[in-house]
């Protein structure tokens, strides 16, 4: 598992540890952390040019720390000085003692245009909003230069605790963060902004709190949380997933969906609604009913919603049963709040960001730009699990202590038609095979941007294509 946590619980775990230690101690081993990731980018330190963005904060005193371990390894170091009287006093004579310069923001534009790493340490965690002007220009000239650039804990300008970004943010090529990530190096759009991303260890993991505010699942997360058949599971001990969903004008939507709930572990699959002969003609294996979901059979979880067009009735018929419901597309918009938020059983609802704006009664540019908001509004409102499919699909819990999920996996070439009806159909089967709703949710969200990948491949690819390649996801994570 990945965690970030946010700046108020990063500083508290900091002053824990400080405590315990000599002063400069943390800094030092930030700075050396730093120093070794900036030398693993330049291959040969010797005879580089580097330029430290240094603002007025810890973060400018990690940079010239860091610069000053490059310039004794031989490399010429420039501090541009964005505030010449606050800059860190020791990092700064530290630098000027390993033979280091500075200069000032106006006379930057040679050095940075020269430079062959660039080293944002304008602000850290202290930062609030965009850049401010003169930094906004020292951005523009790193992005017109051919330097690599190193983030210093994160791309100065991009609200840490949420990925928002308002204004300016200096884009980076690797971002080294010391002691946790931050939510907003996961979360778009600052994610983009980070480029790959560099934990270093400081000894913070001894006084941060073991739950993180956002969490992102791993390989191993993923392999711990698939459900395995064992010797003696039938078909109901497996799950069996009701699909509820589809109609005369979009039966596509339902045999989509029932592809991707018979690739996800599920015992079987039932279908009802006016969709089955195109279900039949493709997966003669589901069972079907013609009867609403009450009174269908046995299952554990039910999906409703995709190509549902205008007809509530199954999906407010689904919301009635008491197991798991997994609602979607137009079923988001045919859900009465009361009645999700009357039910005993688990709801996991999966907008994308236009659904996720309609249902919130905001533009849908507000949900990109502050998606974490978002996901945990609609959590709240409809005191249930909510995927937001996107850039970076982020799942939340109804209840605010639990970590935000941001899923890892997601690729552009998922953004075909009926690839949501795919991903319902393998949340819901999760859901029947006994996953609790964050579980099935995010572990859904995990699979589904690999199949993505694994069908896309560096080409287009189509909906069935990445439910035919869930197998060879499941099998790669398992083994
Ligand atoms: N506290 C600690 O124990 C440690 C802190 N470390 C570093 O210290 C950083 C935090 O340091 P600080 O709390 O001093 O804060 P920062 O260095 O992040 O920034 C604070 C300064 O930036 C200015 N500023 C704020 N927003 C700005 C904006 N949008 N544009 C330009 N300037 C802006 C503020 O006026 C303030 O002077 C971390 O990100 C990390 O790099 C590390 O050395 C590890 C240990
Ligand atoms: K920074």
């Amino acid at each position: 598992m990945r965690s970030a946590h946010r700046v108020e619980t990063v500083r508290s775990a900091e002053r824990t540890l400080m405590a315990q230690l000599p002063p400069g101690a943390l800094m030092q081993r930030a700075a050396a952390g730093l120093a070794a990731a900036c030398a693993d980018a330049l291959r040969r330190v010797y005879g580089s040019r580097v330029v430290l963005l240094t603002g007025s904060g810890d973060n400018g005193g990690d940079t010239l720390y860091a610069g000053a371990r490059l310039a004794r390894r031989g490399a010429g170091v420039t501090a541009v000085l964005l505030n010449p009287d606050r800059t860190h006093p020791d990092a700064l004579k530290a630098l000027l003692r390993a033979g280091g310069t500075t200069t000032t923001p106006s006379a930057a534009a040679q050095p940075i245009a020269r430079a062959d790493l660039v080293l944002d340490g304008i602000v850290g965690i202290g930062g609030k909003g965009g850049l401010r002007p003169d930094a906004a220009h020292l951005a523009e000239l790193v992005t017109a230069s051919h330097a690599t650039v190193v983030a210093v804990d994160l791309p100065s300008g991009i609200e840490p605790d949420t990925g928002e970004i308002h204004g300016t943010a200096l884009r980076a090529d690797l971002t080294v963060t010391f002691g946790t990530h931050k939510p907003g190096l996961l979360i778009d759009p600052a994610r983009t902004y980070a480029g790959s991303v560099r934990l270093i260890d400081i000894g913070l993991a001894s006084t941060l709190p073991a739950t993180p505010d956002v969490e992102s699942l791993q390989h191993a997360d993923l392999a711990a949380l698939l459900p395995h058949p064992a010797a003696e599971s039938d078909k109901y001990r497996r799950g069996v997933v009701g699909i509820a969903a589809g109609s005369a004008r979009y039966p596509g939507a339902a045999v989509l969906a029932v592809a991707g709930a018979l690739r996800s572990g599920a015992g079987a699959v039932r279908y009802v609604g006016p969709a089955a002969d195109a279900v039949l003609a493709r997966f003669p294996e589901t069972l079907v009913s013609d009867s609403g979901p009450k009174k269908a059979g046995r299952v554990q979880a039910w999906v409703t919603g995709p190509g549902a067009g205008d007809d509530a009735a199954p999906v407010t018929e689904a919301l009635s049963t008491d197991v798991p419901v997994l609602l979607d597309a137009d079923g988001l918009r045919l859900a009465d709040v009361a009645a999700v938020r009357a039910r005993t059983a688990p709801t996991v609802m999966t907008p994308h960001a236009g659904e996720a704006a309609a249902l919130l009664g905001v533009a849908r540019e507000e949900v990109e730009s502050a998606r974490l908001t978002a996901v945990r509004e609609l959590a709240r409102r409809y005191d249930a699990t909510v995927l937001l499919k996107g850039s970076t699909t982020l799942i939340a819990g109804p209840d605010d202590a639990t970590p935000v999920r941001v899923n890892p996996t997601g690729t552009p070439w998922l953004a075909t038609a009926g690839s949501g009806d795919v991903l319902s159909g393998l949340t819901g089967s999760l859901l029947a095979a006994g996953l609790a709703p964050l579980d099935a949710a995010s572990a859904a969200a995990y699979l589904h941007g690999l199949a993505g990948r694994y069908a896309a491949n560096g080409a287009p690819t189509a909906a069935q294509d990445v439910a035919d390649a869930l197998p060879q996801v499941w099998r790669d994570i398992r083994a």
